[in-house]
């Protein structure tokens, strides 16, 4: 995985709140997950357990916050004040934490894009999508009915410079419906997905990957690229195709999301 999200949200019932708070607050220091980027998805600071949640976490060297049903910019701002005084109590570096925002409602989606600005220290934004239909009044279906929500995320994360992920898939026999829809925010352009099973890692990663055949076109069309820029032309053909600033910059992306590796 990219990175592993320890959850205290909706995933832990109540009465186990506590006890999964001290277990995280150990995980993060356990040499098991030192070299993984580790992100703590917290409950909400309007709840009982938010702050006690970020107080814990924080002092154990979390990498990331994920803020769930994050509404507003005060949202953000508040958490961020709160982070700040608990890293100067305890040591760390003030600023060192990152957050990562998830949207989860009308409210979110429509503020998305001051979400995004919201902070220096927000690397990402999400879109939860099983709250997110709640809100509407709607359910999980073909994915049309995230369509308006999945393009607000993206465009507020480009906007901003972040990075966009998209909903889990809960279904962790499916891999079919998983896939369709990991092809379908693929191509709107997330950078990757939520995921809630060890199984769907490497799917995900496959999916993600360039193919050989993409990796070789790329790679002639920087090499024609090259060529061009030897001879000072601007456009070019390339067996037949126009050849022009955003081909090449898409056939970099390519070379460089397949140094990560090339689908099988
Ligand atoms: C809408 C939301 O808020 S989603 C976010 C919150 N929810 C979550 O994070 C859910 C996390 N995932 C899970 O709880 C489970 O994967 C379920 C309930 C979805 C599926 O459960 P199962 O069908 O029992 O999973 P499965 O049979 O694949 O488990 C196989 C192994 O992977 C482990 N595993 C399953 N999910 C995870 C996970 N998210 N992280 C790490 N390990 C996992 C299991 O513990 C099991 O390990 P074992 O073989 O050592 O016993
Ligand atoms: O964050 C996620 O991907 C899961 C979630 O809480 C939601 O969809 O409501
Ligand atoms: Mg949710």
């Amino acid at each position: 995985a990219d990175a592993v999200m320890f959850d205290l949200e909706d995933a832990v019932a109540l009465r186990e709140k506590d006890s999964a708070r001290l277990l995280v607050f150990h995980a993060l220091q356990h040499p098991f997950y030192r070299e993984v980027e580790k992100v703590v998805r917290i409950n909400p600071l309007d709840t009982p357990f938010g702050l006690a949640d970020l107080e814990a976490v924080v002092r154990a060297g979390v990498d990331i916050i994920r803020l769930p049903k994050t509404n507003n910019v005060e949202d953000v701002q508040q958490l961020e004040a709160e982070v700040a005084r608990i890293e100067a109590a305890c040591g760390r570096e003030v600023g060192s934490t990152r957050l990562m925002a998830a949207i989860e409602s009308a409210q979110g989606v429509v503020n998305a894009v001051a979400i995004a600005r919201s902070s220096p220290r927000m690397v990402a934004i999400a879109l939860a999508a099983f709250d997110y239909v709640m809100d509407m009044q709607t359910s999980r279906g073909d994915g049309s009915e995230l369509f308006y929500a999945r393009c607000a995320v993206l465009h507020a994360a480009r906007v901003a410079g972040i990075a966009a992920y998209d909903v889990v898939w809960s279904d962790v026999n499916d891999d079919a419906g998983f896939l369709r829809e990991v092809e379908q925010v693929r191509r709107l352009g997330f950078d990757g997905k939520s995921l809630v099973n060890p199984r769907q890692i490497e799917l995900l990663h496959q999916a993600y990957a360039p193919t050989q055949q993409e990796v070789a076109y790329a790679r002639e069309v920087i090499a024609a690229a090259d060529e061009a820029a030897r001879q000072g032309l601007g456009v070019i053909s390339l067996n037949g195709k126009m050849i022009d600033g955003p081909i090449v910059l898409h056939a970099q992306r390519v070379l460089s999301r397949a140094a990560g590796g090339i689908r099988e």
